[in-house]
């Protein structure tokens, strides 16, 4: 095969994974950022690290039935990709959305690998989910599924081995309903085997608040680096999420204002900004509650609603994508940067498309990948799997402030990689250089595995 040991592992992927389109196009962007690492590394080749980097350690796929409220059971297909452990336990979270198969947890998985190890802390990469759908479901069928989810998950996952946790469509609820399955069939108080837990029983301070607060203090690390700072900054969010709610009450302690929310239906314009209690509140509702939808939003706060449309033709400083992936595609990133915006966070994983971080770096926009910029919320993940272990609580000072130093060396930590192998200011490649290192050292070190 003609090119170098990354050209060859990517064609080599190509064929082994066709059918996975996300997971292709986030493992062939990795490992392009990778390249000045590995051609420092001839070694890696002989050690086949790339192709055991980018094979998963393990995947279980498995039956999910269960019962709707009229009586009728339905079957959907559960999943959890177990990447890699080299660095810790398997750890990321869980997606109950109806796009979900194989090639999206893989491509979730692969980035938490790198996000994991960002963080500083000893934490491997995972990520599971289901097809499973929880919008207009009931909470006796929500109830159900998860319960009939976890009575496989249990026998693949402990505190010590894989920790799932919540992402798009698992919250507070389906984490503690998993926790109880979990806990019925153990037999045991064994709750450091999921994060995102009711603070009732075992759960963190700031968890909820972590990954909106994570990629605000990230932010403001990126703009101080730049001499610039967040106060009196317009931000462009998409979501409604547990995401982009962090992301609206950090903005507004820090002075900027933010403007737009979205969901699968269209975006709401709120040129006032998303920044009083009752506004920040009702994003809580529009995620828990059947019968909010988006445009109520629109309709209690007197703004406008646009169908079917995305915020990013909005003018503002800052975007941040945080509802899921590939929201920004050309055409969009074409329009953020006509329309003034310099910095994109991601709150979201992978919203932004191979092609449009290129049209960003070559047209002066400053990229925080997600794999740094969302890191805060797996982070406190890990702080609340500290405090499981020691049964102990810790203050929401505390918490915070562990957050807040973890984000502030992320940021350290990518721009050192990148500067390190000549690259300037280049956070997505900083980031993913940052985060192989280390996995690639604990790989080496344990041999073939
Ligand atoms: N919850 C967490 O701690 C973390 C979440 N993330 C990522 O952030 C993103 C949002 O996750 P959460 O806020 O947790 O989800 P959530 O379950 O709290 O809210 C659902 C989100 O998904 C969006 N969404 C769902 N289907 C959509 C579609 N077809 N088109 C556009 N938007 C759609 C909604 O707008 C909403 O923002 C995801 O990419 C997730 O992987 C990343 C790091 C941590
Ligand atoms: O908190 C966790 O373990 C997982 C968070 C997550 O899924 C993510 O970082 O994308």
């Amino acid at each position: 095969m003609p090119g170098d040991y990354v050209d060859r592992v990517i064609e080599r992927l190509r064929l082994k994974n066709s059918d996975e389109k996300e997971f292709l196009e986030v493992a062939e962007e990795v490992l392009k950022n990778l390249r000045p690492v590995i051609q420092q590394h001839p070694e890696y080749e002989k050690a086949a690290l790339l192709e055991r980097f980018t094979e998963p350690e393990r995947v279980i796929i498995f039956r999910v039935p269960w019962e709707d409220d009229q009586g009728q059971i339905h079957v959907n297909r559960g999943y959890r990709v177990q990447f890699n452990g080299a660095i810790g336990p398997y750890k990321g979270g869980l997606r109950f959305h109806p796009t979900v198969y194989l090639g999206i947890i893989k491509f979730l998985g692969f980035e938490q690998i790198l996000k994991n190890s960002l963080t500083g802390l000893p934490i491997g990469g995972g990520k599971g989910g289901s097809d499973f759908d929880p919008q207009g479901k009931s909470d006796s069928e929500v109830l159900r599924f998860c319960q009939s989810f976890m009575s496989e998950l249990y026998r693949h996952i402990g505190p010590d081995i894989d920790i799932p946790a919540g992402d798009i469509g698992v919250g507070g609820r389906e984490i503690g309903y998993l926790y109880g399955q979990y806990r019925r069939i153990r037999g045991a108080f064994e709750n450091g085997v999921l994060t995102g837990k009711g603070i009732a029983y075992g759960g963190s301070h700031i968890r909820s608040e972590a990954t909106g607060y994570g990629a605000m203090y990230y932010a403001e690390e990126v703009l101080k680096e730049k001499g610039d700072s967040l106060n009196g900054k317009v931000i462009v969010l998409s979501g409604y999420g547990n995401v982009a709610w962090g992301v609206c009450l950090k903005a507004r302690d820090l002075g900027s204002k933010v403007i737009s929310i979205s969901g699968r239906d269209g975006y709401i314009h709120d040129p006032e900004g998303i920044n009083t209690d009752e506004k920040i509140d009702f994003l809580l509702r529009i995620r828990g509650e059947n019968n909010v939808k988006l445009e109520d939003y629109a309709k209690k706060f007197g703004v406008k609603f646009y169908p079917k449309e995305k915020p990013w033709n909005l003018k503002g400083d800052i975007a941040f994508p945080s509802a899921t992936e590939n929201e920004i595609d050309l055409e969009e990133a074409k329009a953020l940067t006509a329309n003034g915006v310099k910095y994109v966070f991601e709150g979201a994983n992978f919203p932004t498309t191979p092609v449009a971080i290129e049209y960003f770096k070559n047209n002066g926009v400053i990229l925080g990948p997600a794999i740094a910029a969302n890191a805060g919320g797996v982070a406190v993940s890990e702080l609340e799997m500290a405090q499981n272990s020691t049964r102990l609580l810790w203050t929401k000072e505390k918490v915070d402030s562990k957050l807040k130093e973890i984000m502030v060396n992320i940021h350290t930590k990518t721009k050192e990689a990148s500067e390190k192998y000549g690259l300037g200011y280049d956070l997505v490649a900083g980031a993913n250089i940052a985060g192989f290192e280390k996995v690639a050292e604990a790989m080496i070190a344990q041999g073939t595995y």
